[in-house]
C-alpha cells in the first residue's frame, strides 16, 4: 500500500521584543486555524522554556540552542502537514536566517513595537526590573535584538490593532483575510 504524500505545512515565525505582541497574535491565529479545521501547533517561547528548553538561560549560546530546538520540532511537525506558529524573541538575525532556511514554507513575522511601548505595556513586569538592573541580559535593555531587515510581514503593534494585524496574518496562514460574521 502506498501512502499519499502529506503536503508540507507552513511555519510562521513570530520574532520581536518581549511584550511586542507575539503570543497575543500567534495564539489568536492558532485559535482561528483550529476553528477552520487546519492542523496546527503553537510553539510559544514561554511554554518551550518550561519543557523542551528547561534549564536554558539567556546567553547567546542558550538562546541559539533554544531557537534551534524550536526549529527542529517545527520542521518535524511541518513535514506532517501541520501549520506551525512559533513565538520566540529569537533575537539573533544569523540564527533566524539559518533555521528559517532549513524549514519549508516559512514566513518571518516581525512583531514590532518600540522599547517605550513595550516598557509601558510591561506585560510581565520584567522591563522595570531589567531597567533597574535586576535582570541581566534582558532583550532590548541590556541584551541585543537584531531586527529583521526583510521580514515577510512587519507588524507595528503600537500602530495597528490586534484585528488589523490578524487580517494581515491570515493570508500567510492560508486563511481568508477577513472572518465572516
Ligand atoms: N533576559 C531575558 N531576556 C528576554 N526575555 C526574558 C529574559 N528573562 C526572562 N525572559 C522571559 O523569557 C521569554 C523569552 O523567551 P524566548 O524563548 O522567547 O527567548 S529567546 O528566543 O530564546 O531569546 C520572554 O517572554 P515573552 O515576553 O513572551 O517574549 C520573557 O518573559
Ligand atoms: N496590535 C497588537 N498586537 C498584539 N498585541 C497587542 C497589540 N496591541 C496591543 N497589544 C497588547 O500588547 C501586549 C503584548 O503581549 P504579548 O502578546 O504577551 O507579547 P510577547 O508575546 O511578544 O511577549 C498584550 O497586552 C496585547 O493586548
Amino acid at each position: 500500500m502506498s501512502a499519499a504524500a502529506t503536503p508540507e505545512g507552513r511555519v510562521l515565525w513570530f520574532t520581536g521584543l518581549s511584550g511586542a505582541g507575539k503570543s497575543t497574535l500567534a495564539s489568536a491565529l492558532h485559535a482561528e486555524l483550529l476553528a477552520a479545521g487546519v492542523k496546527t501547533e503553537l510553539l510559544d517561547g514561554d511554554a518551550v522554556r518550561e519543557n523542551l528548553s528547561k534549564g536554558l538561560g539567556f546567553s547567546k549560546a542558550d538562546r541559539d540552542t533554544n531557537v534551534r530546538r524550536i526549529a527542529f520540532v517545527a520542521g518535524l511537525l511541518a513535514q506532517h502537514g501541520v501549520t506551525v506558529l512559533v513565538s520566540a524573541i529569537s533575537p539573533y538575525a544569523d540564527t533566524r536566517r539559518e533555521v528559517l532556511a532549513a524549514l519549508p514554507n516559512t514566513a518571518e513575522i516581525f512583531v514590532d513595537a518600540p522599547l517605550e511601548t513595550v516598557t509601558e505595556r510591561d506585560v510581565k513586569g520584567l522591563y522595570l526590573k531589567a531597567i533597574a538592573g535586576e535582570i541581566a541580559h534582558f532583550t532590548g535593555v541590556s541584551d541585543p535584538y537584531e531586527a529583521p531587515t526583510a521580514p515577510d510581514l512587519h507588524l507595528r503593534t503600537d500602530r495597528l490593532s490586534v484585528e488589523e494585524c490578524l487580517s494581515l496574518l491570515r493570508p500567510l496562514a492560508g486563511l481568508k483575510e477577513t472572518v465572516s460574521a
